[in-house]
């Protein structure tokens, strides 16, 4: 990456898909954003308005169908898909609002699963790197627990710590706090938020959830297949404009905002 070129680059990103009735949907119609390591970027949107369609584009899982997506200064539609899945693998960490863990496997297992696919340090030292993150977030105690024996803000962590345990330049989180009450979803965002800028990774998070987005430096919504900057949300007295927002954009306000 040079000096200049952000983590990730979009510059005018498509999508559309063909329906049996043989009509195009245009679901992102020029989507422009940088995102600089150690940002921490929302992107709020109604349902439907397209954000699964994006998080899919920014995690090398489907392709453009025009436009430019550039990963650490690297044209990814070039690569072939082996080379998108390695670059996947080694450097973007998925977080998932039902969390995604395997059942029948202990916390620990859970958080090694990634490090099997590693580098040869990763992969040798994985159990080690397993714990340390299982400490990282605070469930160092709780390693020998199938997920059924957690409750949901400790299943989260571990999926934190799994999607986190190969140090990714780039964390997704996609609703990350849809399953969780209010209090346990901030105490996750903020861990994540703490973690990624530990480690100088960029965190885009996607929700319907105006008060998660506030914890971002920068929001975007997704409108008609479009992203436009609405700024930052955290500011104090900010609630009343959350409140509009929401309204007008079919979102959640979040508690502070709507009481
Ligand atoms: N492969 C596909 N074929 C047909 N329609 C699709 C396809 N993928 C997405 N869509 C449609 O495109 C629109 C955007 O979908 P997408 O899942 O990206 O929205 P979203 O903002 O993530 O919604 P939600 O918040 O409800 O998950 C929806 O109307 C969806 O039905």
């Amino acid at each position: 990456m040079t000096a200049a070129e952000p983590l990730l680059h979009l510059e005018g990103l498509r999508r559309w898909v063909r329906l049996p009735s043989g009509e195009d949907l245009h679901i992102l119609r020029g989507v422009d954003l940088e995102v600089d390591a150690g940002d921490h970027v929302a992107i709020v949107g109604r349902s439907g308005s397209g954000k699964s369609t994006l998080l899919n584009l920014l995690g090398l899982i489907d392709r453009q169908s025009d436009g430019v997506l550039r990963f650490d200064g690297q044209d990814v539609h070039r690569l072939r898909d082996a080379r998108r899945a390695r670059l996947r693998g080694a450097s973007i960490g998925f977080v998932f609002q039902q969390f995604n863990l395997l059942d029948g496997r202990t916390a620990l297992e859970n958080v090694m699963m990634p490090l099997l696919y590693g580098d040869a340090r990763q992969f040798w030292h994985r159990e080690k790197l397993a714990r340390e993150m299982l400490d990282r977030v605070g469930l160092g105690g709780r390693a020998d627990q199938v997920p059924a024996r957690l409750s949901g803000g400790e299943q989260q962590r571990v999926a934190v710590a799994r999607a986190l345990v190969r140090r990714p330049r780039l964390i997704l989180a996609d609703e990350p706090t849809g399953a969780l009450d209010v209090s346990t979803g901030e105490a996750v965002m903020a861990l994540l938020d703490e973690i990624a800028r530990d480690s100088d990774a960029a965190l885009v998070t996607i929700t319907h959830d105006l008060q998660v987005a506030a914890l971002s430096q920068r929001a975007y919504l997704l409108d008609e297949g479009t992203l436009h900057d609405i700024g930052t949300l955290d500011a104090a007295g900010t609630a009343e404009a959350r409140t509009a927002l929401a309204a007008t954009a079919g979102l959640r306000a979040g508690q502070e905002a709507v009481a």
